[in-house]
């Protein structure tokens, strides 16, 4: 079963449109959907949660359609935003007591285990938490529940390298269950890059490409050559390229350049900016 299937989706604003969106995220795996600063990402994920509404597509959670399912959403979707909040006062093991009551699947030893292992305060309020502290916080939580699909959106982002490592470890031991989905959303694509089974590339509210991380580590490299010698290649092998005052630079399909040619490997933000700067 797929945790999530969308299709066809799309979302207009005065300046933006989320153009025909198709994605799909097998049960038990991690999904990273990477794009620029205004690409979509969060206007996706709001889709997703049913908080704005969409002009056409649907979106499966599950197999069952999100807009007719409000007790699905709540109980096996955890939520993680940029902002977590809590109320000021509470402290950690107030916020357990809390949501004790608010989830039938509620696990507190979990939950607490999580506190301790990432060091985040049992008995301080909120408002004394720093944003790292927050953020695990909100993690802990929104995996306490049980959840089948989590869904993050640049929870990672303005946390230091340490935290960021915390926050990939603590995702890394939710997928440990098979029955547990993350799509997650970010601009610091070496978080994904590590934590990921699949990437979405998604640019000015178009999808690029959404394909498994390891295949498409295989399926791409990069070539420095003379620019004539790029010129020669077969247009469909070129995914981006670009002229530098020692030759040129191009990300190509391995299995569409002549047999022979140097390819290196190439990770996922380098892809991601050659293809951004090429509009493909
Ligand atoms: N309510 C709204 N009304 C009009 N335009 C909107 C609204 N919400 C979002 N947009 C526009 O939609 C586009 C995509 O925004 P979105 O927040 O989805 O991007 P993003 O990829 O999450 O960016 P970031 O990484 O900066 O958070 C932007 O151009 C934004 O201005």
């Amino acid at each position: 079963m797929n945790a999530l299937e969308i299709k066809g989706l799309t979302k207009a604003y005065r300046d933006f449109r989320l153009d025909s969106l198709d994605l799909v995220l097998p049960s038990g795996c991690i999904m990273g959907l990477i794009g620029e600063n205004g690409a979509g990402k969060s206007t996706t994920i709001k889709l997703i949660l049913n908080t704005i509404r969409r002009d056409a597509g649907t979106i499966t959670i599950m197999g069952k359609d999100n807009r007719k399912n409000v007790q699905l959403m709540k109980e096996d979707v955890g939520i993680v935003l940029d902002d977590v909040g809590f109320p000021e006062c509470l402290t950690g093991k107030q916020v357990g007591k809390i949501m004790r009551n608010t989830y039938r699947n509620w696990d507190n030893k979990a939950y607490e285990d999580y506190l301790r292992k990432f060091s985040v305060p049992m008995d301080k309020e909120f408002k004394d938490f720093s944003r790292g502290m927050k953020m695990k916080l909100g993690i802990a939580v929104a995996m306490s529940h049980d959840p089948k699909l989590l869904i993050l959106d640049e929870a990672t982002s303005g946390l230091d390298p340490v935290v960021r490592d915390e926050v990939v470890e603590m995702l890394n031991e939710f997928t440990r269950d098979e029955g547990h989905s993350i799509l997650i959303s970010s601009h610091i694509v070496s978080d994904l890059e590590k934590l990921c089974d699949y990437i979405a590339f998604l640019h000015k509210g178009k999808l690029l490409l959404c394909e498994e991380k390891d295949a498409l580590l295989e399926e791409f490299g990069i070539i420095h050559c003379a620019p004539e010698t790029l010129r020669e290649l077969d247009a469909s092998a070129v995914k981006g390229k670009k002229e530098t005052a020692y030759g040129a630079e191009a990300i190509v399909k391995r299995n569409a350049v002549p047999v022979g040619m140097d390819v290196s490997p190439i990770g996922i933000e380098e892809l991601f900016v050659f293809m951004v700067k090429e509009g493909k």
